[in-house]
């Protein structure tokens, strides 16, 4: 097969790989950039295989970085942009984050490609265009088929985490896992383990982003899987509602709350979740407050300040989850409450503590009150927005 017409992410990385092969060596581009190219999917970055070592592709460029010297890895800055270049290769051991532990040079692409996860990442391409396909890639994409390459055992065993990236790509391809592979998942399961929580985690959130994320956690919880990443073991039957959910969260921040209301974690945990699964404190925080709003909406409506309070993103974050997980929720009436609050942030309010403290308020814990008291009136409609009728307001209160 060979392709004509190639997009211009491959066409401006043709001089590279020309000059690999100028200087003796073989140069391909591989993995996903290849599979994404032949599902017509966007390609964000195109990572090139070669036979050259190291320090012979560092001769051949004038600006390199040591990304990775020791796996064989070195970024060249060419034109605009920047390529990941790999002498053929095999790893194995990757308990780390992001580098195989050991690597093998290898004499060929067949080698190198033979140690790839799935058949459809297996595929390679030379500068003509045309597409090497040694285990049948090629026929797994047209049947959309997620497949390891040779033994999917010892895919697994070089490094578990592929486990995840095969429910990762049945979510973000909409490919299905073909059954050998999938027994293999449900046999080494137990393997997931020995991975480290970030890798397991970035897994994770793209596919319960990707768009056929209820199909891909259905076998993320048939395989067994989830028994073996944080806080996960022994839930399956809450985790069962995921499949059946009405809609496919499209943000890391939904899906997080998602998974946290199934697993009916308590406001108090939810930190601690996070901090297991090594999310970032602004990711944690995010998800606190998307949680909290869902638990008061399904209690009462809440009330203006309580708008205020949440904000803009957290309460459209909120309505999204709430549509998710098919809870009946008024989000028309709730965004035109909020759009129609007389202040949405603090700083819109007409006074400061310095306003107070010239009507005579003295500064510390009653002006603290005062400013508070000032604020939720003016959010409820209670007190005018401006300098004289809240100075009126604070006249009255002595
Ligand atoms: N555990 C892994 C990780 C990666 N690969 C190989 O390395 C390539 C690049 O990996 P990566 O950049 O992590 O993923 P992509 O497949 O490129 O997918 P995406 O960029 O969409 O994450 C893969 O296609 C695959 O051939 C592998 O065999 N085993």
């Amino acid at each position: 097969m060979k392709i004509n017409n190639l997009p211009n992410i491959f066409t401006a990385a043709l001089p590279v790989l020309e000059r690999l092969e100028n200087g003796g060596f073989e140069a391909y581009f591989v993995g996903g950039a290849v599979r994404d190219l032949l599902l017509n999917r966007h390609i964000h970055d195109v990572d090139i295989a070669t036979s050259a070592y190291p320090e012979e592709v560092k001769e051949l460029f004038q600006k390199t970085i040591d990304t990775g010297i020791k796996h064989g890895t070195v970024t060249v800055l060419y034109g605009d942009s920047s390529y990941e270049i790999t002498t053929f290769r095999t790893e194995s051991g990757y308990q780390d984050y992001r580098r195989p532990d050991h690597v093998t040079f290898v004499q060929n692409l067949d080698a190198d490609l033979k140690r790839r996860d799935f058949t459809i990442n297996a595929l390679a391409m030379n500068l003509r265009g045309e597409i090497i396909d040694l285990f049948d890639g090629l026929n797994d994409l047209k049947n959309r088929l997620i497949k390891a390459v040779g033994n999917p055992e010892q895919r697994f065993h070089e490094d578990a985490l592929r486990m995840m990236r095969a429910v990762r790509f049945m979510s973000q391809l909409k490919f299905k896992l073909e059954d050998k592979t999938k027994q293999a998942v449900k046999d080494h399961h137990q393997l997931l383990k020995k991975i480290s929580v970030e890798r397991i985690r970035d897994e994770f959130v793209k596919m319960g982003i990707g768009p056929h994320s209820r199909q891909a956690f259905q076998t993320f919880l048939d395989t067994n899987l989830s028994e073996d990443v944080p806080d996960f073991a022994g839930k399956s039957d809450l985790l069962a509602v995921y499949p059946k959910l009405k809609f496919n969260p499209t943000e890391e921040t939904s899906f997080w709350s998602v998974i946290i209301i199934l697993l009916k974690i308590q406001d108090t945990q939810i930190n601690k979740f996070m901090r297991d699964w090594k999310n970032s404190n602004a990711m944690t925080e995010a998800v606190e407050k998307i949680v909290t709003l869902f638990d008061l909406f399904s209690e009462r409506i809440p009330t203006d300040y309580e708008l205020f309070k949440a904000g803009k993103t957290v309460l459209l974050n909120t309505i999204d989850v709430a549509h998710i997980l098919g809870q009946p929720i008024d989000s028309e009436a709730l965004v035109d409450r909020y759009m129609a609050l007389p202040i949405k942030s603090s700083s819109e309010l007409a006074i400061d503590g310095r306003f107070l403290i010239k009507q005579g308020i003295e500064p510390g814990p009653k002006l603290g009150k005062m400013l508070n008291t000032i604020k939720e009136k003016v959010i409820a409609g209670e007190l005018e927005n401006n300098e004289e009728a809240i100075g009126a307001f604070v006249a009255k209160q002595d």
